[in-house]
């Protein structure tokens, strides 16, 4: 199956946290890690969220640098990556910030047991993919996003997300900004939820690079997704 260069960026807390329980954002980045998410992004043909992102976050998910947003002008780019969501139900608000901020495409990934009246709205403001049919078929998905030309495609979340992508092997690597607080809690989302492997398995990662970033860790990971 042909499909993009696929990197999860995710902040999370020393303790392993990407918010708090009640699914709030937090700050776990200073301006340096900032400023590396941004340039990730730049430097991506699209960026990939869960409707669980949109509906908690409300991200726009742009590029925030005026003088990268100018390159990719000129190299003949639009100025921000194809913002994705996967939505089997096509739940993404008509007024979410990923469609009111920034120019450039959106793509919304629905099922085909999506509602048509939302359908139907979206694609007022979104080109709608459809793949699966009660749940978002991630493999058909990435295909569908490859054949339009998505060769490099970053994915910033959420848990679900990062779990459905890992376990259906459709990640090549983990880039993880570990910061210098703790949030807690029994049910605050970690940087991989989901249902988890059903026994001891686990998914091997090879460590690329560990840099120290002001107070916390960028830690880079090539997974090694089992044959
Ligand atoms: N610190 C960080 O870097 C980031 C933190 N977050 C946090 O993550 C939380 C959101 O994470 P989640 O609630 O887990 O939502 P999520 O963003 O992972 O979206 C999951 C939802 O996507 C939908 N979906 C459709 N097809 C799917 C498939 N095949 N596999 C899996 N999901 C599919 C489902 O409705 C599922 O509930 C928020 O609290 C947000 O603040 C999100 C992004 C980055
Ligand atoms: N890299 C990073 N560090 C943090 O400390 C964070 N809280 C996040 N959050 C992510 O950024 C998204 C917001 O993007 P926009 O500023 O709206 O473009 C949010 O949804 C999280 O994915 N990231």
């Amino acid at each position: 199956m042909d499909r993009p260069f696929i990197f999860i960026n995710s902040a999370m807390s020393a303790d392993g946290k990407i918010s708090t329980w009640q699914r709030k954002q937090v700050r776990i980045s200073g301006a340096i890690d900032f400023d590396r998410v941004d340039r990730l992004r730049c430097g991506s043909d699209a960026i990939m969220v869960g409707i669980g992102t949109v509906l908690a976050d409300d991200p726009s998910l742009t590029v925030k640098s005026v003088q990268r947003k100018i390159e990719r002008k000129e190299k003949g780019f639009d100025e921000n990556p194809v913002r994705v969501i996967i939505d089997s139900q096509a739940r993404t608000p008509i007024d979410a910030d990923i469609f009111k901020k920034g120019e450039g495409r959106r793509i919304v990934v629905v099922s085909s047991s999506a509602p048509s009246e939302n359908v139907k709205a979206l694609r007022r403001k979104a080109m709608v993919i459809i793949a699966g049919e009660s749940r978002v078929d991630l493999p058909d998905a990435m295909e569908q996003l490859y054949l339009l030309g998505i060769n490099r495609l970053m994915v910033e979340g959420g848990a679900t997300l990062n779990w459905a992508m890992l376990s259906s092997g459709l990640v090549d690597e983990i880039y993880t900004f570990v910061g210098n607080v703790i949030i807690g809690g029994q049910v605050a989302p970690t940087l991989v939820d989901g249902e988890g492997f059903k026994d001891t398995s686990t998914l091997p990662l090879e460590l690329i690079s560990a840099e120290k970033i002001e107070q916390g860790i960028l830690l880079k990971w090539k997974v090694l997704n089992f044959q």
